[in-house]
């Protein structure tokens, strides 16, 4: 039986409901194949993170290699990278591989606000990630970041923020809402021609633990069973919604989403 193959290349977060394991898990709802490359642990919990420990150039290369040369992918989708030194390892790996269908989703600061990439390997995302990626998901602050401008407050200046960011090199933007202040959760997806509102209303819940993580996941599975991007990132707001809408009260802090939701409403 063949399977659609999924990878993602990301940071594992102990407390389940973001990075590797977030993605791992939607992977499986969405009926892909599911793969990890894990470029940092992360102790963290619905409190926060409390301790990032990156991997050596070595076992990430090791984990890539081991993993691209046998199985291969579908759709790639990378989070947390950390460094500017695994930014550009990664990279030169999915330009060696020949990789298609790359997600990235510029992970830099935790909800909690953690670190989770060094201020000086943003230089190394734009120069060497985002050329050659076929969607970038970067949330308000990480557009602003990357564009290097205040945060965008308004749609408005979300499109004009989604028409430069994709002159920086992806082919396409998925430009998401999540951080506006309020009304409802618009994201905008970019292809260079027509800009594309994904609306849902805002569920009014403080577990949003792994939104960003489970939502480009979700892309990369719809682009590995041979989605078109506009379909595969209808679908990825659907199983996102569903996840928020059944978010799980754990912990004591910033619950996760709960990524069964999306099978039992899709029936
Ligand atoms: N309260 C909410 N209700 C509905 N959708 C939400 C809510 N918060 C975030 N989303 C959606 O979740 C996805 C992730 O968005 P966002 O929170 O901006 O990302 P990140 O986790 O990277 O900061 C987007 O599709 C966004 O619109
Ligand atoms: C290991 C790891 N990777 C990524 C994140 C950020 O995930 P995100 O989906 O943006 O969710 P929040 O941290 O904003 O809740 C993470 N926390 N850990």
């Amino acid at each position: 039986m063949s399977i659609p193959k999924t990878l993602t290349i990301a940071g594992s977060d102990s407390g389940g409901g973001a990075g590797i394991q977030a993605d791992i898990k939607t992977f499986q709802e969405l009926h892909t194949f599911g793969m990890s490359v894990i470029t940092a642990l992360t102790a963290q919990n619905t409190l926060g993170v409390h301790g990032v420990f990156p991997q050596s150039l070595e076992a990430i290369e090791a984990q890539l290699d081991a993993v691209l040369s046998d199985i291969g992918t579908d759709a790639i989708k990378t989070g947390m990278l950390f460094s500017a030194e695994i930014i550009t390892l990664v990279a030169n790996k999915l330009k060696e591989y020949e990789a298609k269908n790359i997600v990235v989703d510029p992970v830099m600061i935790a909800k909690g606000g953690a670190s989770l990439l060094q201020e000086e390997a943003v230089r190394a995302l734009i120069e060497k990630l985002l050329p050659i990626a076929t969607v970038i998901t970067p949330n308000l602050p990480e557009a602003a970041k990357l564009l290097g401008r205040q945060e965008m407050e308004t749609i408005g200046e979300m499109k004009r923020a989604a028409i430069d960011l994709h002159k920086m090199g992806p082919k396409y933007i998925v430009l998401k809402g999540g951080h506006l202040l309020d009304g409802p959760a618009v994201d905008l997806l970019y292809d260079g021609k027509t800009t594309y509102e994904l609306k849902t209303e805002r569920i009014q819940t403080k577990h949003t633990h792994g939104t960003g993580c489970t939502f480009a996941a979700a892309i990369a599975a719809e682009l590995a069973k041979g989605k078109t991007i506009k379909e595969a990132t209808e679908v990825a707001k659907s199983f996102i919604t569903a996840a928020i809408s059944e978010s799980l009260s754990i912990g004591s802090g910033i619950g996760p989403t709960n990524h069964a939701a999306f099978r039992r409403l899709a029936r």
